[in-house]
């Protein structure tokens, strides 16, 4: 079945993605060099940006199937461009003119037009064939004649290849009419020889498959070993797998991977502060046919598990009425609690999802100011709070929070820092993120984190509350650095948040928590803090 494969990062200001570094240019303006591809043998006949080229009858190849020649270049794009894997609606009716522009661009020729049931494809099989990388390689591998073989691919040949595995043992698609398409497609896109070699792997990996005797490894020997094994089987990298199986044993990790695989669910919260009320969401919802479920949790939201594209073509996001936005976040306002009148400082601001809800709950009372060294995220955010009705309210300030934080003497009733972070409880949504995040890499989140609770603390005014959140599931990023912080700042106190979430989604330290596994939402963290009301300690105890 065509699933509803995307991410947060195609929908307008969903709930937190987390950024270590400066965030990726977005792929409607950015294509990586041709000649950063190594050995792409990809033709460099079609240059300019796409789309900018008129469509031509002479390099028009219409028995190559367009989802197929679509998605073998995203797929190229992501992996050495870095574009995300779902930036396919970002352009609304005219994306599927859009990635024809790239297929010509990269490919040198066009295909048919890419109607809507192709698009689903693509996107489909762009999230999944990233989702499975590794798994999918470890059966190509298997299939090559010898390891180098594999190791030295055409790195448009090993898509073409990660494709009709995809389409043949995922998607479960005919798989001789697959052989012979993706055979079309590498013939046309790279030579002859490169055709016969797809039909020679795709042809075994058809009758192993029909044998039942996928070539995948046993879940036997050592913690090492038994990660390597699982970390094919449910194509995760290995360090993450071997960190589950520390913290959670080998059950849990693998329901967290199977999760991590699954089709994402979608939360939307309704516009309170341009006067809608859930029902009248739910009433579009129901005239747009889209299945939804009320949110458990939150009396804002409620959750897709398909029907988003439908709920974007319809412009309700457009129209203001609601946002994507997962219930995992709207909790961890929850825990901040805002209330009228309230003046709040968002620390790690933008994109914006959470500044946006705190400052509907304000209702026209108080203020937030929502602070974020990123300028053009930031501006998303100043943007959409025009647009939602909350910029009466929200005030934004592009900075460094911790030179602002030195600089200002400004003090804040509650402060929310939703800190930069791994995003490991988001992997279900962004199925390129496993791939991009390495173990080092938390290393240095730790120590920016750490930095950023420091200077957060230093704008809450006395007997006012620090939130500090992420959306990560890696106890390091999340009770360490509150256990951490809580050393260097005896001036804070925990406050459980009995009263303010679930209590289901309480940890005995009394802090917010979300399982994907337990509450099928995304992963988050929160612990609420208050400063003593007699502090006057602005520095951190070294
Ligand atoms: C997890 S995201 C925030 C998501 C946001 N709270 C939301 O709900 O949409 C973390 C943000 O921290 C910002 N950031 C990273 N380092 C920062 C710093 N030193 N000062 C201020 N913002 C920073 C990033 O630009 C990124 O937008």
């Amino acid at each position: 079945m065509v699933g509803a494969f995307s991410s947060y990062s195609h929908f307008p200001l969903s709930s937190s993605v987390c950024a270590l570094s400066a965030p990726r240019k977005s792929s409607s303006t950015f294509f990586p060099p041709l000649a950063s591809i190594p050995n792409a043998r990809i033709s460099h006949r079609a240059a300019g940006p796409p789309g900018s080229r008129k469509k031509t009858s002479d390099n028009l190849i219409a028995e190559i199937s367009p989802h197929r020649a679509a998605s073998a270049v995203r797929l190229l794009r992501i992996e050495h461009g870095g574009a995300f894997a779902d930036l396919l609606n970002e352009k609304g009716r005219n994306s599927a003119e859009n990635e024809m522009g790239y297929v010509e661009r990269t490919l040198g020729f066009r295909t048919r037009d890419l109607d809507d049931r192709d698009m689903r494809l693509v996107t489909e099989i762009v999230g999944g064939t990233v989702r499975w990388r590794r798994y999918l390689d470890h059966l190509i591998m298997s299939l090559c004649s010898e390891e180098k073989m594999f190791r030295d691919m055409e790195p448009l040949l090993l898509q073409v290849l990660r494709i009709g595995f995809y389409e043949i043992i995922k998607l479960g698609m005919p798989p001789y009419a697959v052989v012979d398409e993706n055979v079309k497609l590498a013939k046309r896109a790279l030579r002859p020889g490169a055709g016969n070699l797809v039909n020679g792997i795709l042809r075994k990996l058809v009758s192993l498959k029909e044998t039942d005797s996928l070539p995948l490894p046993k879940v036997a020997g050592d913690d090492r070993a038994q990660a390597r094994a699982l970390a094919i089987i449910h194509s995760h990298p290995v360090w993450m797998v071997r960190r589950w199986m520390k913290f959670w044993g080998i059950e849990e990790s693998v329901r967290l991977m199977n999760w991590n695989n699954s089709d994402p669910c979608f939360g939307l919260r309704v516009n309170t502060a341009k006067g809608y009320t859930r029902n009248d969401l739910v009433n579009r919802l129901k005239s747009l046919k889209v299945p939804h479920e009320l949110s458990t949790f939150l009396e804002d939201f409620v959750r897709l598990q398909t029907g988003m594209q439908t709920v974007i073509q319809a412009g309700l996001l457009k129209e203001g009425i609601c946002s994507v936005q997962d219930e995992s976040a709207g909790l961890v306002v929850s825990v901040v609690n805002p209330q009228p009148g309230d003046t709040i400082v968002d620390c790690c601001a933008a994109p914006g999802g959470k500044t946006l809800f705190l400052a509907s709950r304000l209702k026209s009372q108080g203020m937030v100011l929502a602070i974020d060294v990123n300028k053009g995220r930031l501006r998303i955010l100043k943007e959409a709070s025009r647009s939602h009705n909350v910029n009466d309210v929200v005030t934004t300030t592009n900075a460094d929070l911790r030179l602002y934080a030195e600089k200002h003497n400004l003090k804040f009733d509650k402060v929310l820092l939703d800190a930069p972070c791994s995003g490991l409880g988001v992997l279900s949504k962004r199925a390129d993120l496993r791939w991009n995040r390495r173990l080092e890499d938390l290393e240095q989140l730790m120590n920016l984190q750490d930095e950023l609770f420091n200077a957060a603390s230093m704008l809450v005014k006395p007997g006012g509350v620090l939130v500090y959140s992420t959306c990560s599931i890696d106890p390091a990023e999340n009770e360490e650095r509150v256990s951490a912080f809580l050393l260097r700042h005896p001036e804070f106190v925990v406050q459980p948040v009995h009263g303010f979430v679930p209590p289901d989604c309480i940890t005995e330290k009394g802090y917010y928590f979300s399982n994907p596994v337990k509450h099928h939402i995304d992963g988050s963290f929160a612990a609420r803090l208050v400063k003593s009301s007699r502090s006057t300690c602005q520095k951190p105890i070294p």
